[in-house]
Formats: structure tokens, C-alpha cells, sequence
């Protein structure tokens, strides 16, 4: 059986592969390029591997991407939240991606919010539609940051408690065959 996978999306430079980064830190990990444009780490939860895949966003162009949303776990999507002008354009983007899963489970990252300017969580809400994202999908929205300083210390708190939702979401949460039974109510 394919293994399951966390896929890790967003425009080119939101901080993908940096929040990968992040949530690796304090657990056992590794990481390999299995082709141009991904990058996948696995990553020890408690004994469990978690496989996550980071695809970057020219990829999906020429790619299997929907069968990659269609049969992934969970979709963390990374915006830059300080680049106002790619707002329409990152929204876009995600609005493409979940209509290929109409239950896949979202975690939205609001990155860089040490930027000047970064919009609050708020703002990125509206800016994405994420009112529009389905009514039997999860969705989650936190503001987050990666900083040098930060990189070099502890895993900040917020990065540990997104980390211990991803887990809890990647075992619990809807796939598309489980929809169709009682597991997710
Ligand atoms: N200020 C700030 N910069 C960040 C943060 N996270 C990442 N960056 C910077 O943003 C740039 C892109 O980060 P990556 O993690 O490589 O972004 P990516 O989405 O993986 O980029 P591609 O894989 O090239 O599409 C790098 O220069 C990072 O140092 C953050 O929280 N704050
Ligand atoms: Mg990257």
C-alpha cells in the first residue's frame, strides 16, 4: 500500500521547505530529493514515521498533482504574508489544488510574519477565500515565522503545537474513502 502523505504546497519562496525545516527540528528525520521541484522528509511522530511532501509550485504544471492532493493526508499551504502583490496569485493557486480532494484537511501557514507589512491572519483569510474552501473540509490558519534567531533556539511553541496537530489531523483526519463512512463526523 502507498504510503500516505502530508503535502506541503505554495507559491515559490512562501518558506515551504523552512516550516519543513521547523517541524523536523527536536525529531528524528530524513529528507531526499526524489525529483527536481520535491523535496520529501520523514519525520518520527511518536514511533510513527510521517512522510511529508514538499512540491514546489512550477512542478505542478507538468505533474501528477492531482493525484498527489487526491490521495495525500493533509495539505499545509505556505503564503507569504507580507508579499501583498502575490496574494491573488497564491489564492489562485489554492483554490486550484482543493478542487482536486473536496475533504482533504487544510493548515493554512500565514509565514513570515516578522516581515514588516506581513498581513495578520485575518487579512490572509480573506485574501485566499478561505470562507470558499468547502464546508466538509477542516481548515486551520496560523500565523507563523521561521527567523534566523528562532532557527538556531528551540522550536518555537507555536511550531511544536501545529506540529501536534498535524500528527493528531495526519492519523485522524478525512481521507476521500473514509468520507463516505462515519469516521469523520
Ligand atoms: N523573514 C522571513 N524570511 C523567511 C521566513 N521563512 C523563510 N524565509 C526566507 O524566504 C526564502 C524562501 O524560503 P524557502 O523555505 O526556501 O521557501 P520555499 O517555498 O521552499 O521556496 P522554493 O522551494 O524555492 O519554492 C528564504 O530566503 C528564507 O530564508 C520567515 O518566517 N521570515
Ligand atoms: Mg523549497
Amino acid at each position: 500500500e502507498e504510503s500516505k502523505q502530508i503535502l506541503v504546497l505554495g507559491l515559490d519562496g512562501a518558506g515551504k521547505t523552512s516550516v519543513l525545516h521547523t517541524l523536523a527540528s527536536n525529531s528524528s528525520c530524513h529528507s531526499m530529493a526524489p525529483a527536481p521541484g520535491f523535496n520529501a522528509v520523514s519525520i518520527d511522530a511518536g514511533g510513527r514515521p510521517m512522510e511529508f511532501l514538499e512540491i514546489g509550485s512550477s512542478e505542478l504544471l507538468h505533474s501528477s498533482w492531482e493525484t498527489h492532493l487526491s490521495k495525500g493526508l493533509l495539505l499545509i499551504f505556505v503564503v507569504d504574508s507580507a508579499d501583498h502583490d502575490r496574494l491573488p496569485e497564491a489564492k489562485k493557486y489554492l483554490h486550484q489544488l482543493i478542487q482536486a480532494n473536496p475533504v482533504i484537511p487544510l493548515v493554512v501557514f500565514a509565514h513570515k510574519q516578522d516581515l514588516e507589512g506581513a498581513y495578520h491572519i485575518t487579512d490572509i483569510h480573506e485574501a485566499l477565500a478561505l470562507s470558499e474552501v468547502g464546508n466538509d473540509r477542516k481548515v486551520f490558519l496560523f500565523g507563523t515565522q521561521v527567523t534566523e534567531k528562532a532557527a538556531s533556539a528551540e522550536i518555537p511553541s507555536i511550531m511544536e503545537d501545529i506540529k501536534d496537530l498535524i500528527v493528531h489531523l495526519a492519523a485522524n483526519g478525512c481521507n476521500q474513502t473514509q468520507a463516505h463512512g462515519d469516521l469523520c463526523d
